[in-house]
């Protein structure tokens, strides 16, 4: 499992041909803001939507949030225009940091658009995030995770898509996502067999904070990095779900502590209070610690 050093536990969609959310997201405490061109935005709106998501970018303000760029599906008439348009703005030095792309269904898809990115003369800092929303892409979760170690695809996220599982599938969102639990947990282990982080899906009933704070506790637990959002309400129940609380911090930085001290050199194990600890919990505990250092270096 990779130290992370960038929190991603609050992702916020939003529609790349709404001026109003795009101005408001640069205030919004999210760790990311993914401007869609993809669903948010209808047919008739994409290439206004791509425009004005170019002079977006252009413009900046997001710092220090991460700022990703949803492009229209590989097989429809926006995607290679709204590619250019990320990689035009990433030579130009405007960013984004990352493109996501959605309904990835193979590995192979992500070498072809690594490739194509180079050729655009993308900075070789944007990373590719991919969604994975198809019935074949939870079936290659595994090979579209270990496309990150070929470079060319850039890739650093798999985003759960389960808006589009559910209308693939006909299985249902429902809370506590029961139907979807084999394929969801599936993915998170996909993604760390390939190295790469892995992000939640939405929760479309944005007025239901109840709800929602469960599902965020639920994908926590889980092991997933974060979760993508639909509306600002979300952000703050979010970002408590995904930070390790104070103690927890504590705790780690105690056992890292006991690990360093020179009588504990050699060992494989120790105890505190009377639990046993082993190194791996020190990795665990070191992963913990460079999570919080990252959320507090944010402010
Ligand atoms: C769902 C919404 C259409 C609701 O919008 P609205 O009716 O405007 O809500 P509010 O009046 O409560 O908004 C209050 C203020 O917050 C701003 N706002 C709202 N949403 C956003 C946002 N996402 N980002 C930034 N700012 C936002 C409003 O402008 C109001 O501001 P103010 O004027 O100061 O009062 C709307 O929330 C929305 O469009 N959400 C995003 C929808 C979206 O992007 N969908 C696509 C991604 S999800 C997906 O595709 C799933 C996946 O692919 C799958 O398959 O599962
Ligand atoms: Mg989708």
């Amino acid at each position: 499992m990779s130290t992370i050093v960038r929190p991603r536990r609050s992702v916020l969609f939003m529609p790349g041909s709404n001026a109003r959310a795009l101005e408001k997201a640069r205030t919004l405490p999210a760790d990311g803001v993914v401007i869609d061109l993809e669903d948010a935005v209808a047919p008739d709106a994409k290439a206004d939507a791509r425009a004005q998501v170019a002079a977006t970018l252009r413009a900046g303000g997001f710092a220090p949030r991460e700022v990703v760029v949803r492009t229209n599906a590989v097989d429809t008439p926006w995607f290679e225009e709204d590619l250019a348009v990320v990689a035009r703005a990433s030579a130009e030095g405007a960013g984004p940091d990352a493109v996501l792309i959605p309904k990835v269904s193979d590995a192979e898809t992500l070498v072809t658009i690594g490739r194509r990115l180079d050729a655009l003369g993308a900075a070789p800092a944007l990373r590719v995030w991919a969604m994975i929303e198809t019935p074949l892409a939870v079936l290659r979760a595994l090979d579209i995770a270990l496309a990150a170690r070929n470079p060319v695809t850039r890739l650093a996220v798999l985003v759960l898509g389960t808006n589009d599982l559910s209308k693939e599938t006909g299985a249902r969102v429902v809370p506590g996502r029961a139907p979807m639990m084999g394929w969801l947990s599936h993915c998170v282990l996909a993604a760390r067999a390939g190295g790469v982080e892995v992000l939640d899906a939405v929760w479309n009933a944005f007025r239901d904070l109840d709800g929602f704070a469960r599902e965020c506790a639920q994908a926590a637990e889980m092991g997933f990095d974060g979760k993508t959002l639909i509306h600002p309400g979300q952000i703050e129940p979010c970002n408590a779900a995904f930070t390790p609380p104070p103690g927890e911090v504590e705790a780690a930085r105690a056992l890292i502590a006991l690990f360093d001290r020179p009588e504990n050199a050699g060992k494989g194990v120790v105890q505190i209070e009377g639990r046993m600890v082993e190194r791996m919990h020190a990795d665990i505990a070191r992963r913990t610690v460079a999570l919080a250092d990252a959320i507090a270096a944010r402010g």
